[in-house]
């Protein structure tokens, strides 16, 4: 199945996790809002000096005046008396009465300390006007903003404390195979490092999911069923990793079917053939490849807009964009995600290809910084245009040597 079909497919059966919780604002981050958010109060709640200066009437400017008031952030002035100025700094409330603001480079001074002001003033200069930013009664957010550290200043802004968001969504991580073992311990023959999990973990906790359960099961029919019933009770999504391929050792699919329904399983896509889906009980199931770049490149794909559905996310929608490679690449019945490094060189993104794209080199996701989508039955040349996305958008130390694959 292709693989736009097989993820339409697995967000129709994505439900929204709908449970909402109020939480302080700085517990809020990274979780989705819930509920709309209306602005009960301006901001700038009144005029304020964008200059530190002096506050006067237009009508007033040509002679010298005198200063009534000293007006500091924080303070609140009193009315202007007609023919003076208010000495005035950056963020105070203008006096009721004056119309604009000169910066104190601007003025001159009489003898008797009265104010010169210059003679090319407009009414409201250096006036920053009530509501400027945000209106009383606008919406400033709408439910289904994943909350960034933007949206906290904003919501601060207004004077929000407290915000509805949906419960973050939960994650059971299933590592299978015999031959892992945790960082930490030592390897003994046939064995390999847990990289998966790390790997996983780490996508899960940027994305804002919470993990609940994690375990690891050897490549034993009887201890997957145990491992998935247990994940089933307690998370949203169960996301394993290895054991879907069709080899005797791969007891994934079966304990899934046992206990529950696979919708979907084997995707004409490279790196990670043998994905599938289901539910277990209320949980989905996604199980990916052992392979850590299959992995990779489903946490990506797969994970990224599943959970952006479970959690209220509005759009989940990655920025797709294209480039031209450098590079010569040929994919025949399953659509390749190919790990390339994206530069913008002379008003334009090139895409170097990693030499090896091998799904056991995980090495090649981070000398990269982009997912590029190779069609089936395509092939391409230097020149041609591929549509990709990056998962890192930090500039890369040094542009690597194009690789034709
Ligand atoms: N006869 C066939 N064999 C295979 C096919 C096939 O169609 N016919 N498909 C191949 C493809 S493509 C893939 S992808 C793999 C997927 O296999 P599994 O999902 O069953 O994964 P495993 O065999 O358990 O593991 C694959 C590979 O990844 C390593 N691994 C597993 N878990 C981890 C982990 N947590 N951290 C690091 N590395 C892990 C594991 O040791 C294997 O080397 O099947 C092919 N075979
Ligand atoms: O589908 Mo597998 O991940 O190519 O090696």
């Amino acid at each position: 199945m292709p693989v736009e079909q097989a993820l339409s497919r697995m967000l129709a059966m994505t439900p929204v996790v709908h449970a909402t919780e109020s939480l302080p604002l700085l517990e809020a981050m990274g979780h989705v809002l819930a509920r709309d958010i209306y602005a009960s109060v301006n901001v700038p709640p009144a005029d304020n000096s964008a200059m530190d200066g002096y506050a006067l009437r237009l009508a007033d400017a040509g002679a010298p005046l005198p200063v009534s008031q000293r007006v500091a952030a924080g303070q609140a002035p009193g009315p202007l008396k007609p023919g003076t100025c208010a000495r005035i700094f950056t963020g105070a409330e203008i006096p009721a009465g004056a119309d604009l603001v000169v910066m104190q480079e601007a003025v001159r001074f009489t003898a008797f300390e009265d104010v010169v002001v210059p003679d090319d003033l407009v009414s409201g200069q250096n006036i920053r006007p009530a509501g400027q930013d945000i209106r009383q009664g606008d919406c400033v957010l709408q439910a289904g903003i994943r909350l960034d550290y933007r949206h906290l200043g904003l919501l601060a802004s207004i004077g929000v404390a407290q915000v509805e968001v949906f419960r973050r969504v939960r994650v059971a991580i299933l590592s299978t195979g015999d031959e892992l073992v945790m960082p930490g311990q030592t390897l003994q023959p046939g064995q390999i490092y847990n990289s998966n999990r790390y790997l996983l973990q780490g996508f899960l906790q940027q994305m804002g999911a919470e993990v609940v359960s994690f375990a690891q099961v050897p490549d034993c029919y009887e201890m997957t069923l145990t491992a998935l019933r247990q994940a089933a009770e307690q998370a949203d999504l169960i996301i394993s990793t290895g054991g879907v391929s069709v080899g005797e050792e791969d007891h994934v699919k079966p304990a899934v079917e046992a206990l529950g329904h696979l919708s979907l399983w084997k995707l004409a896509m490279k790196p990670g053939k043998p994905v599938a889906f289901g539910q277990i009980g209320s949980s989905l199931f996604l199980g990916l490849p052992g392979n850590p770049v299959s992995t990779f490149v489903g946490a990506q794909v797969f994970v990224t807009p599943v959970l952006a559905k479970l959690s209220g996310q509005s759009s989940g929608d990655r920025l797709c964009l294209s480039g031209t490679v450098d590079f010569s690449a040929t994919a025949r019945i399953r659509q390749e995600y190919l790990r390339v490094q994206a530069e913008w060189v002379e008003n334009h993104w090139r895409l170097s290809a990693f030499p090896n794209q091998n799904s056991g080199v995980l090495t090649s996701a981070i000398r990269c910084n982009a997912l590029a989508v190779l069609p089936p039955d395509t092939h391409v040349a230097p020149g041609d245009r591929l549509t990709f996305w990056l998962y890192d958008d930090r500039p890369s130390p040094s542009p690597s040597p194009s690789h034709d694959l």
